[in-house]
């Protein structure tokens, strides 16, 4: 009998549901040609579910996703629900709450330069030309997105606003280790990523990743200061594989590594608890500056379906075949609007467009 997965399907707001759209046909393809069944079940989720239910997670959003085996997610947010009391709005009142809800910790988000690609990089010739090959490993549901207390008070010039940054041992071990895992898998190397000469968070932070490192001698283990991170990824990103980061500095550090890849929407990412069960989503927003017109680039949400298919459902094969028809893809000038260049061979492509190239070419690996 063949496989049966459950997957949540939560396009959401902006882009979400054009590119969600668009990596539906690729599994379709892959199904069809792999020969296992994906069982999808549609939620709202954040804007859209504040306007057709007035909340944006809905408590059947919510069974649903428990009911799943893995939710494949868009994005949420938008000027539309910017009015909104922070709590309200689909950012802070859906996702981070699916993240907490689910204990989604471990967020990985991979980025590399495709063969052939590099001039696609904003960097100069010489330094993309090397090429890079990175994975920030991002803390999801702790530090100052979720510490205590977190409020506004006072008036006048006395108003006040804060955050806090608070990290337990624990996070920041279990984060470390799937760090160091991941490495012993690559070019085994971890650069931890903090600001441990001002921040008490980060000097715990420094102290339990040297001690995790005991574990595992065969890694080289690098420190670096945020603000110094952001520079050497301009000047050398070839020096990082992967980048072990809490929760701010890896939200903010993710998106750069993707637009030094050529375009926001060439990024994916994968949100895991300790029990293996997984969110998929591109670490990119709903962008409305693009939103209705087609023409927003659905590599990202692909690739972050490819990955549900490796890590929740052990779907290997199915899942390089998919990276590799996104390859074949650009590699023959097929482009979006955001990747595009004048002396394109083609010319450019629409949202549509790019998921039916990256439909066609899946096949079995010969
Ligand atoms: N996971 C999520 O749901 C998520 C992630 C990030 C931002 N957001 C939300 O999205 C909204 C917009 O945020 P933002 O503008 O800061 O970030 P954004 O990532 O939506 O957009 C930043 C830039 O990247 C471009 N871009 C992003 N994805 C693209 C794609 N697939 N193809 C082509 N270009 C793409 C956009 O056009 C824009 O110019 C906000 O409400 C924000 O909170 C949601
Ligand atoms: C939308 C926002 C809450 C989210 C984050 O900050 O984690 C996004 O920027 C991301 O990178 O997934
Ligand atoms: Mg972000």
């Amino acid at each position: 009998m063949s496989a049966n997965y459950k997957v949540a399907v939560l396009p959401g707001d902006g882009i979400g549901p054009e590119v969600m759209a668009e990596a539906l046909k690729v599994l379709d393809k892959v199904q069809s040609e792999f020969g296992f069944t994906l069982e999808l079940s549609h939620f709202d989720v954040g804007g859209v579910a504040i306007d057709n239910h007035g909340s944006p997670l809905p408590a059947a959003t919510l069974a649903g996703c428990e009911a799943a085996d893995a939710v494949l997610f868009g994005s949420v947010g938008g000027p539309k629900w910017e009015h909104l009391a922070p709590n309200d709005q689909p950012e802070r009142g859906a996702l981070l709450p699916l993240r907490g809800h689910f204990k989604l910790f471990c967020n990985m988000r991979p980025a590399r330069i495709y063969e052939g690609l590099e001039d696609f990089s904003p960097l100069r010739a010489d330094i993309s030309a090397r090429g890079f090959d990175i994975v920030c490993m991002r803390e999801l549901t702790g530090g100052i997105y979720f510490g205590q207390p977190k409020g506004r008070e006072g008036e006048g010039a006395q108003e006040k606003a804060f955050d806090t940054e608070v990290y337990h041992r624990y996070e920041i071990e279990r984060i470390a280790r799937l760090g160091f895992e991941a490495a012993q898998g690559r070019r085994g190397i971890v650069t931890s990523v903090d600001k441990a000469n001002v921040l008490q968070a980060s000097i715990l932070w420094r102290e339990v990743v040297n001690e995790v490192a005991k574990d595992y001698p065969d890694v080289t283990l690098n420190h670096i200061y945020i603000d110094n991170a952001t520079m050497q990824l301009i000047k050398d990103p070839s020096q990082f594989d992967v980048m072990l980061c809490s929760n701010l500095f890896g939200d903010i550090i993710s998106d750069e590594m993707a637009m030094l890849t050529g375009s926001m929407g060439l990024l994916p990412s994968v949100s895991l608890n300790d029990q293996g069960f997984g969110l998929y989503e591109p670490a990119g927003g709903s962008a409305p500056d693009i939103a209705g017109k087609g023409i927003a680039n659905p590599v990202a949400q692909i690739l972050s379906a490819a990955l549900m298919l490796r890590y929740s459902f052990k779907e290997e094969a199915a899942a390089l075949a998919i990276e590799r028809a996104i390859s074949e893809t650009l590699s023959e000038g097929y482009f979006s609007g955001d990747l595009y260049k004048a002396d394109a061979k083609h010319p450019v492509q629409t949202t549509v467009q790019m998921g039916e190239h990256i439909a066609n070419r899946i096949r079995r690996a010969s």
